[in-house]
C-alpha cells in the first residue's frame, strides 16, 4: 500500500477552479498481469519495466512465486522494474486471489501445469464472482479439480505437471477473462487449445485482443480469424522485455476531472495504438463535450464544466462505467448506459452499487436489464460506499469535484489498481498535503 494512501473515510476534495495539470498514470493492470503470467510460462527470464504495482498485481506475482517462479522487484530510474525468472511450476501452493479477476481466472490454467495441488481462495466477495466456464473447461481438458460444491472459489487444482489441451466450448458471456485465461496458458498444453464461445455476445472484446497481442509478442501462434473461436498452437513461450503502457482506464477519472472542473488535464505516454479498452475514454469524453487531443506528448482533455448527456453501449469497456456514470450524473440531461449486464459479476454488482450510491446523494438513477438510466438531479453531501471496488472510489472522487461533502468510505480499496490515487488526485488539484 502506498504510504500516502489514507485509510478509512476520505473527504473528496472539491475542485479549486479550472485545472491545468499533468498526471503520470502508472502502468496497466491488464498488461502487467498478462506479461507476468507469460513470463512465468516462458523459456527464460523476462524484464517488465513500469509494471503496475498495486494489490491486483502484487497478488499475481505472489501467486506466481508460490508456484515456483522467481520475481525480483527492483527500481530502475525511480520506476518499478521486475525481473521474472521462470522455474518449474510446482505445488503444493495456496493462491490468494483477493478480488482480482485476472488472478482468479488467469491462474487456474497455469496451476494445472504445475506438479502438485494448488488451492485458490480470495476475499469474501470473490466467492461470488463467476468462475464456472474456466473450471468446466479445465475439467473437459482432463484436469482434476476439487470444489466445495459451487463452481466458484474456493477450489483446488490437483495438477500433475501437464495438460492435454484440445478444444473447449464455453459460454464466456459473463467475462472475457474466461477466454483470456485459457489462451494465456494454452501454448503450454500438449495439443495447444481451441476455445469456442457459445452464448450471448462476449463482453470486453478489446481485452481478448490484448491477450492475443501479448501472446504473439511472446512468439506464440494464435488464430483469431473466426468470431468466437481462438486457436493457440502448442509452442514454447519466448521471454519478453517490455515497458508497460499507462493504465488508460485508471487515467479516466483524471481526464474526466477536466470536464467537471473545466481547464485541462494531460496524461503523458498515451499510446498511439493500443489494445487497452480504456482508450475508448477519448471518444466518450469527446461525446460528453470535452476537447480531446492526442499527440506525441500524450493525451490532453479540456472542458468548460458543461457535461453533455450520452447514450452509450459500454459492452467493450465495462471498466469505464463507474466514472462515466459519475459524469452522467452531473450532465445536462438524461443519459443511458447500455450493454453492461455483466458488471453484476465484477468487484461488486456495479449496477446495483452505482444506483444505490448515486441515489444516496440525491441522484435519479434507475437500473435497467443491461445498464443504467441516469437522470440529472441536484446532488448533495453524503457518504459514498465503495464495496471493495476501486472504481467506485474513482467515481466518487469525480462527483466530489463538484458536490461538496462527498465522503468516500474505505478509500484504501482503490489500491486494487491504483494505491497512489489520492496523492495523484491531490496533485492534480494543486494541493500540497
Ligand atoms: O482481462 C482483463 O484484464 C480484464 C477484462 C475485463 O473483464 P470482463 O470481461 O469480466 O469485464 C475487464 O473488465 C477487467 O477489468 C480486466
Ligand atoms: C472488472 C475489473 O477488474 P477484474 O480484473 O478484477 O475483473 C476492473 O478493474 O474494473
Amino acid at each position: 500500500m502506498d504510504p500516502h494512501t489514507p485509510t478509512g473515510d476520505w473527504p473528496a476534495p472539491t475542485a479549486p477552479g479550472p485545472l491545468d495539470s499533468t498526471v503520470l498514470v502508472p502502468g496497466s493492470k491488464s498488461l502487467t498481469n498478462r506479461y507476468a503470467v507469460l513470463a512465468a510460462l516462458a523459456t527464460d527470464a523476462s524484464r517488465i519495466t513500469r509494471p503496475l504495482v498495486s494489490r491486483d498485481t502484487t497478488l499475481m506475482i505472489d501467486a506466481l512465486r508460490s508456484l515456483g517462479t522467481q520475481v525480483i522487484e527492483e527500481e530502475v530510474d525511480d520506476e518499478p522494474s521486475w525481473l521474472i525468472e521462470p522455474l518449474a511450476l510446482r505445488g503444493p501452493a495456496r493462491i490468494d486471489c483477493g478480488l482480482a479477476g485476472t488472478v482468479m481466472r488467469f491462474l487456474p490454467p497455469v496451476a494445472a501445469l504445475a506438479d502438485g495441488e494448488v488451492s485458490f481462495d480470495g476475499d469474501p466477495h470473490a466467492r461470488n464472482r463467476p468462475m464456472a466456464p474456466v473450471l468446466g473447461a479445465l475439467r473437459d481438458l482432463g484436469v482434476e479439480l476439487r470444489t466445495e460444491g459451487a463452481e466458484a472459489l474456493p477450489f483446488t487444482v490437483v495438477a500433475n505437471g501437464s495438460v492435454r489441451g484440445g478444444t473447449v466450448l464455453i459460454d464466456a458471456s459473463g467475462s472475457s477473462q474466461f477466454v483470456s485465461a485459457l489462451l494465456l496458458a494454452g501454448a503450454r498444453f500438449e495439443q495447444g487449445i481451441t476455445v469456442v464461445h457459445d452464448g450471448k455476445p462476449l463482453p470486453s472484446l478489446p481485452h481478448i485482443a490484448m491477450t492475443v497481442e501479448v501472446l504473439r509478442d511472446s512468439g506464440v501462434v494464435v488464430d483469431d480469424l473466426d468470431a468466437n473461436t481462438w486457436r493457440v498452437e502448442p509452442s514454447e513461450v519466448c521471454p519478453v522485455e517490455v515497458e508497460v503502457e499507462p493504465d488508460l482506464s485508471n487515467a479516466a477519472p483524471f481526464l474526466s476531472a477536466a470536464l467537471v472542473a473545466g481547464g485541462s488535464v494531460r496524461v503523458p505516454g498515451w499510446p498511439q495504438f493500443t489494445t487497452q479498452a480504456g482508450d475508448a475514454i477519448r471518444d466518450i469524453l469527446d461525446a460528453m463535450g470535452a476537447d480531446v487531443s492526442l499527440d506525441r506528448d500524450g493525451l490532453t482533455v479540456s472542458g468548460d464544466g458543461q457535461i453533455s448527456a450520452v447514450d452509450l453501449d459500454l459492452h467493450d469497456v465495462g471498466e469505464l462505467t463507474p466514472v462515466v456514470a459519475a459524469l452522467a450524473a452531473l450532465a445536462d440531461s438524461p443519459s443511458q448506459l447500455r450493454g453492461i449486464a455483466h458488471l453484476r459479476g465484477h468487484e461488486t454488482d456495479r449496477l446495483a452499487a452505482l444506483t444505490a450510491e448515486l441515489n444516496g446523494l440525491g441522484g435519479k438513477v434507475t437500473e435497467t436489464d443491461d445498464g443504467l438510466r441516469i437522470d440529472p438531479a441536484p446532488l448533495h453531501e453524503g457518504v459514498f460506499h465503495t464495496y471493495g471496488d476501486h472504481r467506485m472510489v474513482m467515481a466518487a472522487a469525480v462527483l466530489g469535484l463538484r458536490v461538496p461533502g462527498v465522503v468516500v468510505e474505505d478509500v484504501a480499496t482503490v489500491g486494487k489498481t491504483l494505491p497512489t490515487f489520492t496523492r495523484l488526485w491531490g496533485q492534480m488539484l494543486g494541493r500540497r498535503d
